[in-house]
């Protein structure tokens, strides 16, 4: 509290509305102003998204992206100036906004949930009800989106020889990941800032996760905090734990031993992402309000031009490397499991660091343009650990561009353990809160449970890789999307239709 404030007496309005510049900026966060002029060059979304706010009520904008103990935790108690009189606040009338109007208009429109089909449909809605800068960061690539879209067409190179007259009336989809039985093998990887999609944010995907029985991995950057996801957890539901290293170990360590505290059953250590990657869709959106619980511990200079990812990542640890592997051994029980592996020789050199598992990914093709898909990955390493005996020395998961359970059953019949699915459960939950993605989730197992039935098999341990013809996997074509400026941007008069009459 502010020396002499006692707790019956509130903040005017027109007090804090004083502190407006950089040499002295209040803002009001539910109804508590804050100094954070001192916190300003810190914040790693920039300082211009909160000058905006400077003698303000900043509640609106920062409630979306912000886990509602940051301010707790990273601004100082003697910042905290206590109670304001919000009678008193004046409130900047609502300019018009046509952008938004249209996309209220959209969301009246939009399909109603029962005419999602697939997954693919989810997306399709959400690219038209989503604010431009929340459909940016989550549906962007890195560079020309090549690896975004190979994740996908992967799984089109490989095809099944299905078996025949086999008893399959009874098909059973469960299986076990780390050692936690599963109804079905997927889980919800881990993807940041929840709330940029449902103002609840990622505790949306802890209840969907709950229904299914399926795992939730939690994202270091996610918009809810730690504790709010784990207390949305309901009885034995699991959840793992997703890390980006910070710089400062101390942090990591106590992030890592809350974590297990809290009772999560796996710790993801993403080591494909020392930077975060070139998200130009991200970029475009200019995105600078950003933030989450960044554990930034220090006021380092953030390349705030670079979209939400790279304002929201200036902690993460460059210098992370294999000698680092035995401290992580020695500060948790939690198996670890390594997420963003790209080639079977770091595979092999997992094992033998004693890891205990690898999830074979390329983030969703948001990190390095013309990475191999997860899937090439697997087809590559499953027969080198074969040849070694090596094969059930560790859990080896894949994710990136898995849509249908025909891709969960290839990955399965190549030897992963399960699949990560990220973007279409956050498209769902946009779309259309828990009912989207419990929608979402059930359309997986009703398409699972019919390719199972279709390929011959009636229970998870029987796919095998003489189920699949992999042959065309690793054929490269990369068509350059038609959506990218790359057709157009070199064209001196732009396309055709703009050519001047
Ligand atoms: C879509 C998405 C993915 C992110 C993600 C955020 C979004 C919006 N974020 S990111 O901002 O830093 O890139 C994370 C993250 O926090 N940590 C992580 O390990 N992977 C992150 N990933 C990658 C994710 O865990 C999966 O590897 C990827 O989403 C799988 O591909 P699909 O989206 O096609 O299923």
């Amino acid at each position: 509290n502010r020396q002499g404030q006692t707790q019956q007496h509130k903040l005017h309005g027109d007090e804090v509305g004083k502190h407006n510049s950089r040499e002295s900026c209040w803002v009001i966060v539910h109804g508590r102003a804050y100094d954070v002029t001192e916190f300003l060059p810190e914040h790693p979304g920039g300082q211009k998204i909160i000058l905006k706010y400077a003698g303000k009520d900043a509640t609106e904008e920062f409630e979306p992206i912000h886990p509602p103990d940051t301010l707790d935790k990273y601004l100082h108690k003697s910042k905290h100036l206590g109670e304001v009189d919000m009678n008193t606040v004046h409130h900047d009338e609502k300019q018009a906004d046509p952008e938004e109007e249209e996309r209220q208009k959209r969301i009246e429109r939009k399909p109603i949930l029962e005419q999602c089909y697939n997954l693919m449909d989810f997306e399709g809605v959400a690219r038209t009800v989503m604010k431009k800068t929340a459909w940016a960061y989550y549906s962007s690539g890195a560079d020309d989106e090549i690896t975004l879209r190979e994740n996908h067409s992967a799984y089109h190179k490989i095809w099944f020889r299905p078996r025949i007259l086999v008893d399959v009336e009874k098909i059973d989809l469960s299986t076990t990941m780390l050692g936690t039985k599963v109804d079905i093998p997927f889980y919800v990887t881990a993807t940041a800032l929840g709330k940029l999609g449902h103002p609840e944010g990622e505790v949306v995907l802890t209840r969907a996760a709950k229904k299914h029985n399926v795992v939730q991995m939690i994202p270091t950057l996610a918009s809810c905090s730690f504790d709010e996801i784990v207390d949305a957890r309901e009885g034995d539901q699991v959840q793992w734990l997703q890390l980006y290293v910070n710089k400062d170990r101390d942090i990591t360590k106590r992030i890592v031993q809350h974590a297990e505290k809290r009772g999560c059953k796996g710790l993801f250590i993403t080591v494909d992402a020392p930077q975060l990657g070139r998200r130009e869709k991200d970029m475009r959106s200019k995105f600078s309000d950003v933030g989450s619980n960044v554990q930034s511990s220090s006021g380092d200079n953030v390349d705030r031009s670079q979209g939400a990812a790279r304002a929201i990542s200036s902690f993460i640890d460059p210098s992370l490397s294999w000698k680092d592997i035995p401290w992580f051994l020695s500060i948790t029980k939690m198996p670890i499991i390594l997420k963003g592996v790209q080639r079977v020789e770091d595979v092999i050199r997992a094992i033998e660091a004693g890891v205990h598992g690898v999830v074979l990914s390329n983030h969703g093709g948001r990190q390095l343009d013309f990475a191999r898909s997860g899937i090439e990955v697997l087809a590559e390493v499953m027969p080198v650990l074969r040849e070694r005996g090596w094969e059930n020395r560790i859990e080896i998961f894949v994710d990136g561009g898995i849509r249908r359970a025909t891709d969960i059953i290839k990955a399965l019949c190549l030897g992963a353990k399960g699949v990560g699915i990220g973007r279409p459960f956050l498209y769902a939950m946009s779309a259309y809160g828990l009912p989207g993605v419990d929608r979402a989730m059930q359309l997986l197992k009703d398409e699972m449970e019919m390719n199972m039935r279709l390929i011959g098999c009636s229970k998870i341990d029987e796919l095998n890789p003489t189920l699949v013809d992999t042959t065309g996997l690793n054929a490269h074509s990369t068509l350059v999307p038609a959506d990218t400026l790359g057709l157009r941007v070199y064209d001196p008069l732009g396309s055709p239709r703009e050519q001047p009459i």
